[in-house]
């Protein structure tokens, strides 16, 4: 680890360090010549997601968490029943408990115009030593050259610009570029689990050309027992940061590894922000797990703001303002140990500065926490918080 007191390194140094550690560590080689385009919020992340699946020509692949309510759920339903209908082949892989509020007509028009629907675990057909392992994973892939991944889940929820309570403030990615690879492998290692058939003869397996400039590696985290890809590779990120560390996520309720490990790159002088929901949040008990820590954190001298205008969903970290990780990924131990994640890490500092920029943007509509009001919270709050110890492996 470089000492802060080193000073910081040029740029470029610090991308090739920072990718070699992740190489070695993870074992997963960084592809180069990728596009990434970083979407911000329903109004721009569906759009795009739907315009590349109305231009698919050979295959679609899709996986999602969510999959709710909504006229954007018929709007997806719709686009990739036409495709199918029109001879791409058109695979759906839904979890089978964040899923399940999809409607069923929407299932019948997909799956009667020729659209392959899997479920992934499906409570009721399972042990319950599975069911806590859920499909966590976003990501649609088109004609094997164009992917999508990042926080977004298919629900009404999740439209708009974050302007209000009703419109969930997101972040998505667009990729071109080797890359891709990646991301469809995260879909096939889930879709094999659910699916007698890989791959037909629709897919092509043509070389990727180079249309960016990005440096992009591709984490899949899956359930086990014991110590995850997911979290070695957070764990390197946060390591790795010299002046400034800073997350945005969804659901933050770590164990205290990751407690004490942003505590410790605080102590060391590195900036840590961290960017949650405030107000406006679909899990209650999630939170209080998260905030059970914040006077730890505080103490340590990170700075915790929470989103005003909507809830906060997307999951992205940035480091140094030379690297990225942007994914499925939140900062709680469900993420972190029991379900199925991609991550990518991307070292680029341009897409890493529209991150940035959009974090700072955040900023401007959130509330810091004050550490010495915080301190002084009522006894209530801190009875919730304790309450919900003993489910916190499961948040
Ligand atoms: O799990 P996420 O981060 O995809 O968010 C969806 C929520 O679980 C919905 O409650």
């Amino acid at each position: 680890m470089t000492s802060v007191e080193q000073g910081p390194r040029p740029a470029e140094v610090r991308i090739q360090h920072l990718r070699r550690r992740l190489e070695r560590l993870m074992g997963v080689a960084a592809t180069e010549g990728n596009e990434l385009i970083a979407l911000r919020n329903g109004d721009q992340i569906f759009p795009e997601m739907l315009d590349a699946i109305k231009a698919a020509e050979h295959t679609i692949d899709m996986m999602t968490f969510v999959y709710w309510r909504g006229q954007i759920a018929r709007d997806f339903a719709v686009a990739l029943a036409e495709r199918a209908a029109a001879g791409v082949r058109v695979r759906l892989l839904l979890d089978g408990f964040g899923a399940m509020r999809i409607e069923r007509d929407l299932l019948d028009r997909m799956g009667e115009a020729g659209v392959r629907i899997a479920w992934f675990r499906k409570p009721l057909w399972l042990s319950p030593l599975k069911q806590n392992h859920r499909c966590h994973r976003k990501a649609l892939i088109v004609d094997e050259h164009t992917a999508f991944t990042g926080g977004v889940g298919i629900a009404e929820e999740w439209c708009g610009d974050a302007r209000n309570p009703g419109e969930w403030r997101d972040t998505h990615v667009k990729v071109r570029g080797p890359a891709v690879d990646g991301i469809a492998a995260a879909f096939s290692q889930n879709w094999a689990e659910c699916h007698d058939e890989l791959y037909d003869d629709r897919d092509r397996f043509t070389e990727h050309e180079q249309p960016g400039d990005c440096v992009v590696q591709v984490i899949r985290g899956s359930a086990s027992i014991g110590w995850q890809d997911m979290q070695t590779l957070i764990r390197v990120m946060l390591t790795s940061a010299e002046q400034r560390f800073r997350l945005a996520t969804a659901y933050f309720a770590p164990d205290t590894y990751f407690v004490d490990l942003l505590c410790a790159t605080a102590r060391r002088g590195v900036t840590v922000e961290i960017l949650l929901p405030g107000p406006y949040t679909d899990q209650r008990a999630c939170r209080l797990a998260g905030q059970y820590h914040y006077e730890r954190l505080l103490e340590a001298g990170v700075t915790i703001h929470q989103f005003q205008p909507t809830m906060m969903h997307a999951k992205v970290m940035t480091v140094d303002g030379v690297a990225s990780l942007i994914g499925s990924t939140n900062f709680n131990r469900r993420s972190m140990n029991h379900d199925e994640e991609v991550m990518l890490a991307v070292l680029d500092e341009e897409f890493t500065a529209g991150l940035d920029r959009d974090f700072e943007e955040d900023l401007r509509r959130s509330a810091p926490v004050d550490p010495a009001r915080w301190r002084r919270r009522a006894a209530l709050q801190r009875m919730l918080e304790a309450a919900v110890l003993p489910i916190r492996r499961f948040l």
